[in-house]
């Protein structure tokens, strides 16, 4: 398994927790290319260090980080930049196996002609999306996998955080034709819990596609 881009339906569904259970499972590298909200403490590499112990070899620092906690392309401009992929490719490690965490979801604009997708598209590795479990999901994730294909990339599952759903589940397997696990959630997010859901899953799946 070279690597896997995680995406997600939305920003907050579970993409960062998601990460951190592959790298434990796969013994994977981690790199999110831009991380926007770190005026709020957001900062997902360290989170995925923490929970998974990664060690420093595995852990790689975004190609951008802005403070305010929005999309790439409104962060950028308020920090009176503006990002594209060509800052942001020469970045990418060289470490394999790797998970690279997108920021939002794939239509989520890095600058006004480019969007999450056209990164994914750059790296050309599997994607995973990440989605909430509970209703509204199906028409959410149906349509993140139908982009990612429609973009000729090639979806290795689709992960529901959340209470299980299973009729979500079946729904979202079915039409989209997809490999689909089921994340539940845990009362705690602590190195020990994350350890126990990298053990519950055959994460591997994902990567052999
Ligand atoms: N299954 C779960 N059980 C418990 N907590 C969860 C679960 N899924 C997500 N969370 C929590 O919800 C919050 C948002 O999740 P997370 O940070 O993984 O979202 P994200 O999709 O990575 O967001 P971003 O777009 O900011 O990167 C975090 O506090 C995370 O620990
Ligand atoms: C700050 C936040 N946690 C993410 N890193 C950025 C999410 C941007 C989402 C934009 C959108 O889809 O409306
Ligand atoms: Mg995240």
């Amino acid at each position: 398994m070279p690597a896997l881009f995680v995406t997600g339906t939305d920003t907050g569904v579970g993409k960062t927790l998601i990460s951190a259970a592959l790298c434990a499972a796969l013994g994977a590298a981690y790199w999110k290319p831009l991380q926007t909200g770190a005026a709020d403490g957001d900062n997902d590499t360290a989170e995925v260090a923490r929970l998974v112990g990664l060690r420093p070899e595995q852990v790689f620092a975004p190609a951008r980080v802005y403070a305010d906690p929005s999309a790439p392309e409104r962060a950028a401009a308020l920090a009176g930049q503006s990002v594209s992929l060509a800052d942001v490719l020469p970045h990418l490690p060289a470490a394999r196996p790797l998970i690279v965490e997108g920021a939002g979801g794939v239509l989520v604009p890095i600058n006004a002609h480019e969007t999450m997708l056209d990164l994914m598209a750059a790296l050309a590795f599997p994607v995973v999306v990440v989605a909430r479990s509970t209703l509204g999901t199906i028409n959410h994730t149906l349509l993140t996998v139908r982009a990612v294909r429609e973009r000729g990339l090639a979806v290795a599952g689709v992960v529901l955080s959340g209470p299980p759903m299973p009729h979500n589940a079946e729904a979202v397997a079915r039409h989209a034709a997809v490999r689909v696990l089921e994340c539940p959630v845990l009362a705690q997010v602590t190195p020990q819990t994350l350890q126990a859901l990298a053990r519950q899953h055959d994460w591997a799946a994902l990567s052999r596609i």
